[in-house]
C-alpha cells in the first residue's frame, strides 16, 4: 500500500485534480480525438518549430472551430503548450501518442467501457454488469465476447493480450523445467490459445488442453489449426460457473492466467476446490495474476484499480483486479498452499505455484 497511505497533494494541486475528475469524460475524449485525428502527430512532427492553429487546420483537414476548441482544451489538459501562437507537444502528449500501455488502455476504455460505464451506479447496487446491456443481453461479457462488434473485440483482446504477452516469455522457464515434469497441462480460461502456443513452442513434449467457453474455443481451434498444433493441443468446452461440471482429470498441472480475477471470491474458492479434486497429490496449480498492492509503480497500481471498475460495470458485476491478500484467502480456502511466489513478472504480474495442502491432524 506504499502509494496510498498519505495525502501527497497541496490544496492547490488537490483542487486541480478535482477538476480533472469533474471534467474526466471531456478530458478523455479530447485527448483521444487529438490522438486519432492527427493533431498531436502533426504538432510533434513540427519539432521545436511548432505549428500555428491555421497550419494545424490545413494539415488535419478539420474545421477551424473544432481544432481550436480541441487545442485550447489540450492546453489545459497539458497535452500541448503555446508560445508566440505556435503549439508544441508536451511529454504527456508524447505518451498519449506513443506509449503502448496508454494506447491499449485508451482504446479499451473507449470501445469497451465508455458507454456502459454510465450504468456503474446500478451495477454497484445490483451486483450485476448493468453496463453490458449496451452490447447485448448476456450474464457476463465472456458469454458475449465472440459476438461483440469487431472493433470492440479488437480493443478487448489487445488489452487482454498486452498484459499476458509481456508475462508469458518470463514465466515459461519456471513452469516447464526438469523439476516439474509437466507433460500434460490444463489451461483454464485459455482464451485464443496464446499460452498453448507459447507452451508447445517452448517445450517440444508438453500437451495442452484448453478449457474455456465454447465461443472462445472456436477462435482458439482456428488459431491452433493454422499454427499446425492440432496434435499438441486439445479442447474442453465448459462454463466454469456451472459448479456441477467436474474438471477433466489426468493432468500434471493446471494453469490459470488472468482468469480467476474474472470471478468473485466465493467463485474463486469453488474453482480451486474443483482444481483440488482434479489433480493428484503431486500436481501443481499455477496462477498468474496482477495484484494492485504488489506493483513497483504507482501508474501500474492505478491501472489495475481502475480496471476493476470494468469488471463491475461491464464484465460480470462481482469480480475485480484484486488486492493480493483478499485473493490469496479465496484461493487457499480451496485447499492449497503457495509453494513459490515470483513478483514483478512482465508489466505487473505475480506467479504462484500452488500445491494441495497436506492435512494437519490434531
Ligand atoms: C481475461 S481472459 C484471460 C485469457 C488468458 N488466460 C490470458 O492470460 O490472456 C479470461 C478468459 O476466461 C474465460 N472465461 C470467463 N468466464 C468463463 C466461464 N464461466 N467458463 C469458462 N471460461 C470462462 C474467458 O472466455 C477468457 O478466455
Amino acid at each position: 500500500m506504499q502509494f496510498f497511505s498519505t495525502d501527497k497533494k497541496s490544496a492547490l494541486e488537490a483542487k486541480n485534480m478535482a477538476q480533472f475528475i469533474a471534467f474526466g469524460p471531456v478530458i478523455f475524449q479530447v485527448a483521444r480525438i487529438m490522438r486519432n485525428s492527427g493533431i498531436l502527430h502533426e504538432i510533434e512532427a513540427s519539432g521545436s518549430a511548432g505549428l500555428t492553429l491555421q497550419e494545424i487546420v490545413a494539415r488535419v483537414q478539420l474545421p477551424n472551430y473544432g481544432v481550436r476548441v480541441l487545442l485550447e482544451s489540450g492546453l489545459g489538459i497539458g497535452l500541448v503548450i503555446i508560445n508566440d501562437e505556435r503549439y508544441r507537444i508536451t511529454k504527456t502528449g508524447h505518451f498519449i501518442l506513443h506509449d503502448p500501455l496508454t494506447i491499449v488502455n485508451m482504446d479499451f476504455m473507449h470501445d469497451v467501457n465508455y458507454n456502459g460505464m454510465f450504468y456503474l451506479e446500478d451495477a454497484i447496487k445490483n451486483e450485476r454488469p448493468e453496463g453490458l446491456k449496451v452490447f447485448g443481453n448476456w450474464q457476463t461479457i465472456y458469454e458475449g465476447l465472440s459476438q461483440l462488434p469487431k472493433h470492440v473485440q479488437k480493443s478487448w483482446f489487445a488489452f487482454d493480450h498486452f498484459f499476458s504477452d509481456t508475462a508469458f516469455p518470463a514465466v515459461l522457464p519456471h513452469v516447464y523445467n526438469k523439476h516439474n515434469h509437466i507433460k500434460k497441462l490444463l489451461d483454464i480460461g485459455g482464451n485464443t490459445g496464446k499460452w498453448a502456443i507459447a507452451s508447445t513452442t517452448f517445450d517440444p513434449e508438453v500437451h495442452i488442453t484448453i478449457m474455456d467457453l465454447p465461443g472462445q474455443l472456436n477462435v482458439a481451434k482456428t488459431t491452433i489449426a493454422e499454427k499446425g498444433l492440432t496434435d499438441r493441443v486439445s479442447f474442453h468446452p465448459a462454463n466454469i460457473l456451472d459448479a456441477t461440471q467436474p474438471f477433466p482429470k489426468g493432468f500434471d498441472a493446471i494453469w490459470m492466467s488472468q482468469f480467476l480475477d474474472c470471478f468473485s471470491e466465493d467463485e474463486i474458492t469453488s474453482i480451486m476446490q474443483r482444481c483440488h479434486e482434479a489433480i493428484d497429490e503431486n500436481g501443481f496449480v499455477y496462477v498468474l495474476e496482477a495484484f494492485w498492492d504488489k506493483q513497483r509503480f504507482e501508474a501500474a497500481a492505478f491501472c489495475l484499480q481502475q480496471t476493476s471498475v470494468y469488471f463491475t460495470a461491464l464484465a460480470n458485476g462481482n469480480s475485480q483486479m484484486y488486492n493480493s491478500e483478499i485473493f490469496k484467502n479465496a484461493v487457499l480456502k480451496g485447499g492449497f498452499e503457495i509453494v513459490e511466489e515470483i513478483n514483478n513478472i512482465g508489466l505487473s504480474h505475480t506467479l504462484w505455484k500452488l500445491k494441495k495442502r497436506t492435512t494437519v491432524t490434531a
